[in-house]
């Protein structure tokens, strides 16, 4: 097991920020933390990285013990802070020199991360010179310059554009290969894109932990379908296995099938047929998205 949080409770003054959190992480899983602001996921990350220590429960990262064991469980994590302190007037590479002696790092590694995230290009520009997104690959690089078993990520998309956004994403899921991965986010798709799992927590609390698969195989289905001109929904709903229709906006419906069996085919024939042009046409993960507003109301 890589990381395993065990009845995890944390004050701030008399404020609980976690109350009895219990979780297990194995190795090479991609976990997503997930849960409103002020939720506790901070706190959490910063327990296991032995940065708060917990008032009650035990945590373990790699065997490690978090509170006993500290330096092995530094060893273990590369962690990304919410707010990634880099010094802009720095150059990549020096950065990321400074980081290899600051914790005693094989200076050949700084390659090998900037190769592995994709920094190559960017490699002799001075951090302030550098996108927001390539400044997140110099923390993720910094991140990975011991080889650590397991990554810690708070919130690595937050202020990034769409496209800067789904690059990291994949670099994400391309260093999960290798890698122990807990990343905390706001964001439901991030976790349907990048994660296996996807943990919940709510004022502190844990509310969920399910294998995205469990999510995605679950009975109903959701599509949100544009056309180009107005539809009745009445019409939409003598579509095949359709149990819902909601217009959202504009000429777009989101529409609930009480089947798996991928409707998207269905739906655009059905439009083709009527004479309507298809949009987009998008499947939803109903399931993620029910279960996180009905779990942190
Ligand atoms: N150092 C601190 N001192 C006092 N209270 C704190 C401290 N750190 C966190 N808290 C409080 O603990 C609770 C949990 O905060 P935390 O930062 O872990 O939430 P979060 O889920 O990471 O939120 P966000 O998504 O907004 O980053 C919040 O109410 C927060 O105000």
């Amino acid at each position: 097991m890589s990381i395993i949080a065990n009845n995890i409770t944390k004050f701030f003054g008399k404020q609980k920020a976690l109350n009895k959190v219990s979780f297990t992480i194995e190795k090479g899983e991609i976990v997503g933390f997930l849960g409103p602001n002020g939720a506790g996921k901070s706190t959490m990350m910063k327990i296991l990285t032995t940065y708060h220590t917990p008032d009650e429960g035990k945590a373990e990262v790699n065997t490690f013990d978090v509170q006993s064991e500290k330096k092995n469980v530094q060893k273990s994590i590369g962690y990304l802070p919410e707010h990634n302190p880099l010094y802009l007037d720095m150059y990549v590479k020096e950065y990321l020199a400074f980081n290899a002696e600051v914790y005693k790092v094989d200076k050949q590694r700084i390659n090998t991360v900037i190769e592995q995230t994709g920094l190559t290009p960017e490699a002799n520009k001075k951090i302030g010179q550098l996108s927001k997104g390539y400044r997140q690959r110099v923390g993720l690089a910094a991140a990975l310059l011991h080889d650590p078993e397991v990554l810690i990520l708070d919130e690595p998309t937050t202020g990034l554009d769409p496209n800067q956004l789904l690059e990291i994403r994949k670099l994400i899921r391309e260093i999960g290969k290798e890698k122990t991965i807990l990343l905390s986010t706001h964001i439901m798709k991030e976790v349907e894109a990048v994660c296996d799992r996807v943990l919940i927590i709510n004022k502190g609390t844990l509310v969920a932990d399910k294998k995205l698969s469990e999510l995605r195989d679950g009975q109903d289905q959701v599509l949100v379908v544009e056309f180009d001109f107005r539809v009745e929904e009445a019409f939409l709903n003598k579509l095949p296995h359709a149990i819902m229709v909601k217009n959202i906006g504009g000429f777009v419906y989101e529409i609930t099938f009480d089947t798996s069996n991928d409707m998207r085919p269905a739906v655009f024939d059905f439009a083709h047929d009527n004479q309507l042009k298809t949009l987009q046409l998008s499947r939803k993960n109903k399931n993620l998205e029910s279960l996180f507003s009905e779990l942190t109301l």
